[in-house]
């Protein structure tokens, strides 16, 4: 179990100070769960937090009732974390020997560490690959020995920071895979692919600028939406370009019916079944990112 409480992060630089993550409170009791947000949202900050390697600026979090803030250690021994951000594993060792130097610092006997990398190699298709060389690895097989690292000690909660991200789709499904089976344990990831994110999470958590801004399952959080239409247009109003699905011509907007209150003319009304992406637009997709898709759709009727 996550249990994440007024969780605030203000990162201090030189001359001024970045809020990365403001008031952050929910809790997840089992299975999987997926923080989604924008880049600079604050996702690996709040991963960094529960596994932690950050000291949040006030507020606290418990894994299995255990505070990161002040049961640091045990809070170590509950979370496996999969992250691409570090740079993980030595390169000259092979899978086993970086499998046994990580699990002797969290303090397992070689034999058991032995035997329990076997078996997380074998769970994980990697068995073959036990005696090669970390650096002669592609990134899916990195990937999954990440996984391999988080799961020797079997901890009852796994954090997985955009676990798939560069993994081509075959190895990303295979990966989506082995997270679904852990029916055992509480996971929580971050991840931009938003079909990934409704095939696993049970609870979506979104995040935008430091802020829960909504959590649900998938189906819930699409209900917010209502109908989905897409329509033609001839401008786009400022401020629903967020939902344009086709900038070259005539363009066309993908948005919520209510939303349709705000356009002055449409034409061609087509209702559409609701996606992650619709919510994502709708919850998070926000002013810089319509201002910066104006300027592209001017610059291409420049340019015709
Ligand atoms: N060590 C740091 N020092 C200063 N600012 C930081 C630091 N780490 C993160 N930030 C800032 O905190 C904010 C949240 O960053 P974070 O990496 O948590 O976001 P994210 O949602 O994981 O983004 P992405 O999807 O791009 O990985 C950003 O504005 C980022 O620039």
């Amino acid at each position: 179990m996550i249990d994440v409480i007024k969780l605030t992060k203000i990162y201090k630089l030189k001359n001024k100070q970045v809020s990365a993550l403001s008031d952050v409170s929910f809790t997840l009791k089992s299975g999987i769960g997926s923080l989604v947000g924008h880049n600079g949202a604050g996702k690996t900050t709040l991963i960094k937090i529960l596994s932690t390697l950050v000291i949040p600026t006030s507020g606290d979090a418990f894994i299995e009732g255990h505070s990161v803030t002040r049961e640091e250690k045990k809070v170590r021994e509950l979370v496996g974390l999969v992250s691409v951000s570090e740079r993980q594993f030595y390169y000259r060792l092979t899978a086993m020997e970086n499998l046994l130097f990580f699990s002797s610092l969290q303090g397992l006997s070689i034999t058991e560490a032995k035997k329990r990398a076997k078996e997380v190699l074998e769970m994980l298709n990697l068995s073959e690959w036990e005696n090669v060389q970390y650096m002669k690895f592609s990134t899916g097989m990195q990937r999954k020995l990440a996984l391999a690292r988080a799961l020797i000690t079997d901890p009852p909660v796994i954090l997985l920071d955009e676990p798939t991200l560069g993994l081509d789709p075959l190895s990303a499904r295979e990966f989506r895979n082995v997270i679904k089976n852990f029916k055992d344990k509480t996971i929580l990831f971050s991840s931009h692919y938003l079909k990934e994110v409704e095939e696993l999470a049970d609870k979506i958590i979104l995040i935008k600028r430091g802020k829960i801004i909504c959590e649900g399952n998938a189906e819930e959080l699409k209900s917010k939406l209502g109908k989905v239409v897409e329509v033609k247009v001839r401008e786009i109003p400022r401020g629903l370009e967020r939902y344009a699905i086709s900038l070259v011509g005539e363009p066309v907007l993908r948005l919520p019916e209510k939303e349709t209150e705000k356009l002055k003319y449409f034409e061609d009304i087509r209702e559409v079944e609701p996606t992650l992406d619709d919510v994502y637009a709708y919850m998070i997709g926000d002013e810089e990112d319509s201002i910066r898709m104006e300027r592209v759709r001017r610059s291409w009727k420049a340019k015709e």
